[in-house]
């Protein structure tokens, strides 16, 4: 059964799908061509560029125009104009401007143009707050830039919070392929690249191809034995302590080495089985965003899995912009949840004692 049936959020799903399959078109032009000269820092020093934007502009403009508007339309997204508005930025939004035009024109559904002011506006469609109440869209418009700039996975993130909770989730990871990533799964369409996820609440999770092919439900690999299961974390060093997922995996009996790849990729990959645990550990006081985890975590649960933080507690994305949790995210299927959740326990204690021996 597809989730289109029965589905209380069909409009929602039907219009995120849209969003995020245009947004994909705009990022893949543009990583063909990576516009070194269109990468700018943000305050914090991490990279944005002008694919992070233009994707961000079309996600809301197409929620605008084709979801249903029940209420006043609500976005927590990732990027905001501030850079773009300082004396410097006029080039890169006049690119921005030229990508997002362009694209609206290929793609032929809107007769809309967006001057430079619109741009700057329509960015700030993201900045809401989101919370316990009411309706928000949740947009990480390139989830993984760093591995986007190095040509590799990174993924268009888009969930919607109903009353605080994750109802809806769409993910699109241009670079991914059809079959199976890991080694558990062997898939048929290896060489087939672009897949779209998506999960609602209650209706379970599908994967189709980002060029539009019919959805399949997926599920989570169903191992019960660690000895048999492989590990999702970052491709980057910094995002992760991998002293502690090394340790995790050690005590578990994890035998295969991790699979490192940038963004919720790992999510959608968790979720159709081509691994068994996603493990995430950033450095103290780094506070995780809720577009960082929101799609890819509907994703997980939908396809049978269980995503929750290093105690074992359901991420909580009502409140606000940050998630409120100061240790790690992990994910895996509800057979090695609990062992899981004990070696992670034991790590932590083994890493608190070797850090302060009595
Ligand atoms: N020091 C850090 N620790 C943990 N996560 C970090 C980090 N610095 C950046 N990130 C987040 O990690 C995300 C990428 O995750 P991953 O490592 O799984 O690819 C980034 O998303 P963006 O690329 O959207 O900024 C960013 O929000
Ligand atoms: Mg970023
Ligand atoms: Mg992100
Ligand atoms: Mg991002």
């Amino acid at each position: 059964m597809s989730q289109a049936a029965g589905n209380p959020y069909a409009a929602e799903l039907a219009a995120a799908k849209k969003a995020v399959t245009l947004a994909a078109r705009l990022c893949q032009a543009v990583q063909e061509d990576i516009l070194q000269s269109g990468v700018q820092s943000k305050a914090d020093q991490s990279p944005v560029t002008v694919a992070d934007y233009g994707s961000q502009i079309l996600v809301s403009l197409v929620l605008k125009m084709e979801a249903p508007a029940s209420s006043s339309f609500s976005m927590v997204a990732e990027e905001d104009s501030e850079e773009l508005r300082k004396e410097g930025a006029e080039e890169i939004l006049e690119n921005i401007t030229e990508l997002v035009n362009e694209t609206i024109v290929d793609d032929g559904t809107y007769s809309i143009y967006f001057s430079k002011e619109g741009i700057l506006s329509a960015i700030d469609d993201g900045k809401s707050e989101g919370g316990p109440s009411g309706r928000h869209w949740v947009l990480d418009p390139i989830d993984g830039t760093k591995g986007f700039l190095r040509g590799d996975q990174y993924a268009i993130a888009l969930a919607l919070l109903d009353e605080g909770k994750v109802v809806l989730g769409v993910l699109a990871c241009p670079n991914l392929s059809l079959g199976s990533i890991g080694n558990l799964n062997g898939g048929s369409s290896g060489d087939q690249v672009g897949a779209l996820f998506s999960a609602t609440i209650g209706c379970g999770a599908e994967v189709e191809s980002l060029q539009g092919s019919p959805a399949q439900k997926i599920s989570v690999c169903s191992i019960d034995n660690p000895v048999e299961a492989s590990f999702f974390e970052s491709y980057e060093g910094a995002h992760s302590l991998r002293d502690l997922t090394g340790s995790i995996a050690e005590i578990l009996g994890v035998q295969a080495p991790p699979v490192r790849i940038d963004s919720q990729a790992k999510y959608g990959a968790l979720a159709r089985g081509d691994g068994a645990i996603y493990l995430r550990f950033p450095h103290k006081g780094y506070r995780e965003k809720i577009w960082d985890h929101a799609a890819g975590s509907i994703v997980v649960t939908e396809a049978g899995g269980l995503v929750t933080d290093a105690s074992g507690n359901d991420l909580d994305f009502s409140k606000g912009r940050f998630l409120d949790l100061d240790t790690g995210i992990i994910a895996t299927n509800k057979q090695l949840m609990p062992s899981l959740l004990k070696a992670v326990q034991d790590a932590i204690k083994e890493q608190n004692q070797a850090a302060s021996p009595l």
